[in-house]
Formats: C-alpha cells, sequence, structure tokens
C-alpha cells in the first residue's frame, strides 16, 4: 500500500488563524484548525504564535512539510534579542497616511515609487509604519535590528530562520518585485538613515528550514498571492476575495507599475506577478449592517434579497475603516438618497452588499486596466458565502462570476506550497481542480446604474475623479442563478451551474 504523505498549511489572517493538513498528491483536506485573533489593527505577534498553536493543536500528526500564508504588509519589529519591539502595525492601520504622503513626495512622485517598487505607498505598507514608527517613537525605532512580515515572524518561530519570499516582500515598499531585490536605500531614507536587518527572500519552492520536530517549513508567503498558488490561476482569471480586507488580483508574466497607486504591483508565490487592488471594506460591512439591523448574516442576506436591485434609491459608500483604494484613510461611510419610501431594512441591507461590492468593482476595472482580458471572476473569502452576495455579485461585476468550493484557499495554497518544497519540481504540485457554482447576473442594466451611482457619489463627497462607467458585458442580458450542468465559460448559459 502507498504510504499517504501529509503537508499542512496555516493562513494567518487578520481574523483568525486557521489550519489545514492535506493530502500532499491530491490536496483533499483531511484535517482543519483555527483560532481567533484580536480585533484590532496593532496586535502582539505572540498573540499569533498562540492561536497557531491552538489551531494547530493535535492536527500534525504525520505531516512532513508545513507553510505559512500570513496577512500582508504587517510591520513586526525585532530587538538584539530577537524579542518584538512593539506591537505589530497591520495593514488596515492608517496611522501611516501622513508618512506615506511625505515618503511619496521625497522620493519624487508616484511614477517614481511605481518605477523603484511597483507600487505607490499608502498607510498600509510597512515602509511607511517605519517611517511612523521613526518619528512618533524614536525610542522605540533605536531597538529595532530587524524588520520583517507577519508570515516571516511566525516562519522564523518555526525554524530560528529569518526569510521571507518574493510575494510578501513586494507589499513592503523596499522590495522591487521586478528585479527580486531589497531597496535599502528606500528603507534608509524612511528610517531615519538606517536599514536594519531584513529576511533572506527564498524561491517558490525553497526550504525555509526545520521545526523542533523535524517538519520541514516552505518559504510562505502573503495570503492573497497564497489564494492565487491554491487556485493555479490562469489567463484571464481575476479573484476577488471578501475577507477583512476587499481584494482584486490577477497572475501576469510581467511586473505592474500603476502610478495612480489604484493597483499594487506585487510578485506572486510563483515566480510571475500578481497586480491587486485592495479595499479596508469588505465582510466587516455586512457584519457592521447586520448588527445595525439587529439580524445574524442570514438575516441579512434575507432582507437584502428582498429589496429590489438598486435598493429604491440608497447608495452606500462603505468607507467604515477610511479607505484604500480610493485612498481616503480618514474618510467616514455615507449613506445617500434617502426618501420615505426608502428607509427600510431591506434596501438598507442591499445597499450595504452593492456598496461594498461597488468598491470591489472599481479595483476591478483597475486590475483590468494592467492588461488582464477577464475570462471569469473567482469570488473567495468569507463574505463569498453570502447569498445575497452571490446574487448581487455579477450585475456589479458585469463578468461571469464562479464560486469555488467552499475552502480556507490562503491555508490551501500555503500547503502546496508545502508540498512543493517536499518534492521539488519545474511547477507546484497538480491538485485536481475542484467544483465550483457559476453564476450569472439577473439584472445587468441595473447593475451598470448601481455602478454609476457609486461612482457618482464617491466624485460628489470625496472628490475622487468623476468617471463615467462602461459596462464591458456583452448584451447577453436577463439570466437568473439557478443550478444547470453547462460547462462552457465562453459562452455562458444564462444560468448559474456546477463547473470543475
Ligand atoms: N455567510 C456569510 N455572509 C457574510 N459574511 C460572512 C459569511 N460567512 C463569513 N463571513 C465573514 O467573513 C469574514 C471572515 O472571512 P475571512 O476570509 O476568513 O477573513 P480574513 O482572512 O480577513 O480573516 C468575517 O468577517 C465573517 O463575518
Ligand atoms: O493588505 C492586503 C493586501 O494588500 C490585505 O489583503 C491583507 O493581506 C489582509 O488580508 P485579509 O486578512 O483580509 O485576508
Amino acid at each position: 500500500m502507498i504510504r499517504q504523505r501529509l503537508v499542512a498549511g496555516v493562513d494567518s489572517s487578520t481574523q483568525s488563524t486557521k489550519v489545514v493538513v492535506c493530502d500532499a498528491e491530491t490536496g483533499e483536506v483531511q484535517r482543519s484548525g483555527r483560532a481567533a485573533h484580536p480585533d484590532a489593527t496593532e496586535v502582539d505577534p505572540n498573540l499569533w504564535w498562540a492561536a497557531f498553536t491552538e489551531a494547530t493543536s493535535g492536527i500534525l500528526d504525520g505531516v512532513e512539510a508545513i507553510g505559512v500564508g500570513g496577512q500582508q504588509h504587517g510591520m513586526v519589529t525585532l530587538d538584539e534579542a530577537g524579542e518584538v519591539v512593539r506591537p505589530a502595525l497591520l495593514w488596515n492601520d492608517t496611522r501611516s497616511a501622513g508618512a506615506a504622503e511625505e515618503l511619496v513626495t521625497e522620493l519624487g512622485g508616484p511614477e517614481a515609487w511605481a518605477k523603484a517598487v511597483g507600487s505607490v505607498p499608502v498607510a498600509s505598507f510597512t515602509v511607511t509604519k517605519l517611517r511612523w514608527l521613526a518619528e512618533h517613537e524614536p525610542a522605540n525605532a533605536d531597538r529595532v535590528t530587524r524588520v520583517v512580515l507577519p508570515h516571516d515572524w511566525l516562519t522564523w518561530r518555526l525554524t530560528g530562520e529569518l526569510v521571507t519570499d518574493r510575494g510578501d516582500a513586494s507589499g513592503t515598499g523596499y522590495f522591487s518585485p521586478a528585479e527580486s531585490v531589497y531597496r535599502t536605500d528606500i528603507l534608509e531614507r524612511a528610517f531615519g538613515g538606517r536599514s536594519p536587518e531584513l529576511p533572506r527572500v527564498l524561491g517558490p519552492a525553497d526550504v525555509a528550514g526545520q521545526t523542533r520536530d523535524g517538519l520541514l517549513v516552505s518559504a510562505g508567503t502573503g495570503d492573497n498571492m497564497a489564494a492565487a498558488l491554491a487556485l493555479g490561476l490562469g489567463d484571464g482569471d481575476v479573484v476577488v476575495s471578501l475577507g477583512t480586507s476587499g481584494t482584486v488580483f490577477g497572475v501576469c508574466p510581467t511586473p505592474a507599475a500603476d502610478a495612480s497607486g489604484e493597483v499594487a504591483g506585487f510578485a506572486d508565490a510563483t515566480g510571475r506577478f500578481l497586480p491587486l487592488a485592495c479595499t479596508l471594506n469588505a465582510a466587516r460591512v455586512l457584519t457592521a449592517t447586520a448588527a445595525m439591523l439587529d439580524v445574524d448574516l442570514a438575516g441579512l442576506d434575507r432582507l437584502a434579497l428582498a429589496a429590489e436591485p438598486g435598493a429604491g434609491g440608497l447608495t452606500l459608500l462603505p468607507y467604515l475603516d477610511g479607505e484604500r483604494t480610493p485612498n481616503l484613510p480618514d474618510a467616514a461611510g455615507s449613506l445617500h438618497g434617502m426618501r420615505r419610501s426608502n428607509m427600510t431594512p431591506e434596501n438598507l441591507a442591499r445597499a450595504a452588499i452593492e456598496g461594498m461590492l461597488c468598491g470591489l468593482a472599481a479595483g476591478l476595472d483597475a486590475v483590468l486596466a494592467q492588461g488582464i482580458t477577464p475570462r471569469r471572476v473567482l469570488l473567495i473569502g468569507g463574505a463569498a458565502q453570502s447569498a445575497a452576495v452571490r446574487a448581487v455579485a455579477p450585475d456589479v461585476f458585469g463578468v461571469p462570476v464562479v464560486v469555488p468550493e467552499p475552502a480556507e484557499h490562503v491555508a490551501l495554497g500555503a500547503a502546496r506550497q508545502a508540498a512543493w518544497a517536499l518534492t521539488p519540481t519545474g511547477q507546484p504540485p497538480a491538485w485536481p481542480e475542484k467544483t465550483s457554482v457559476v453564476l450569472e447576473g439577473s439584472a445587468p442594466g441595473q447593475g451598470a446604474e448601481i455602478r454609476q451611482r457609486h461612482l457618482d457619489l464617491r466624485a460628489l463627497v470625496h472628490h475622487v475623479p468623476a468617471r463615467v462607467f462602461q459596462d464591458a458585458r456583452s448584451t447577453n442580458a436577463a439570466s437568473s442563478t439557478h443550478q444547470s450542468t453547462n460547462t462552457d465559460f465562453q459562452s455562458p448559459s444564462p444560468n448559474s451551474r456546477e463547473d470543475t
């Protein structure tokens, strides 16, 4: 009998740690675990270690290799003794927005940044957090000897090795994805003239080291790169992930350098590139709206699905945690178009879902403008489980939407990387693609109208340059979301369907 080989993958994301143990040959999940993180934008990394320990408890028996995917950008600072200097500042902490503006100007403007590191930094990027630290907590800054990212820190706890990968390094703002080198000159400029030690950048199938128990540890990567690896993205595949962050990304052979700042030109976990747009407001817009309406998430779905598309004219700009794309770190949300006739819980629930998705749709436009011709949108992340999100997304995005079988895609991608490191070959192991449901819209005309209202309101309230929405979709209009078995993406049936 052939012995089953097992690998594990970890997603240390904003709200929790999730772990899957998979068959190394097929990717089939055998066991899983999870543990919550604190709800804060600065977190002691030791709490991630505690969550990792809890989530892996009792499930790693027989596992040969493990990989860690983690929330991007977080600033983890270590002192001479390897102790954490201060709680990590996370990707969604906006206090370094002023530092970001300073740095953009100092380096010669957005074009110079896009050319140097593929991205124009906003408050999410590590480099801006380091500038903030140098300016606001000089005593802490003086103690910093090493700077790492959340996944690097967990890999270091597992192996004792200070390593990272191209994918996560590309979110620092001091690494060039195109050249695959650190820009320590930029780090020095940001951090008071000195460059702390940085993790060594490993290749996609490299081994980081071993745990005390002898598990091989792969390089790990950022959570979005890990999800891309799990899904095995091909030409024209664009992912929309609805977790704490909303992200839109595809995989390309050439680097992006978008001076508008809407798209970050990251690297992926396979040696390619990963243009990505990110919003600060995704799944939690729905939890906040549900709490306000005193319903659970299923109740929010029921309310939203009972309203007409367009929410009776209500438009929500859901900038509840400030916003990153567009870059409005101090913004608050706005609800517009209220009349006595439309102020119902149903319309508010619908406006929350439409508003969240319109933010992602603007990101989708920006990512597609990098030269991706969309074949389909793959919808993942916690809020992809929402029935109302599934009903609204195809109309707002204007392309066929595919929902892969529910899975922890980041953890799966990290496990796939671990399997790759265990048996290094030119390509990641060919795990079979899972079944997915294909959704198409029911009200494409209204989708365009909803998009336009959202764009107009952004322009009105936040002076984001006004745009006329162009629906790229064909005229193949009326459709619904029933199941069928048609599997042709190129000439979609008007119904939703199972696909593999
Ligand atoms: N059925 C659902 N409808 C709406 N939101 C959901 C649903 N299921 C989970 N979520 C939300 O998804 C989020 C968690 O998603 P996840 O992708 O794990 O986030 P993260 O990776 O940022 O920690 C939570 O905010 C949760 O409320
Ligand atoms: O900042 C980004 C991407 O640039 C975020 O996508 C973070 O990587 C956090 O992801 P989630 O925890 O929301 O999945």
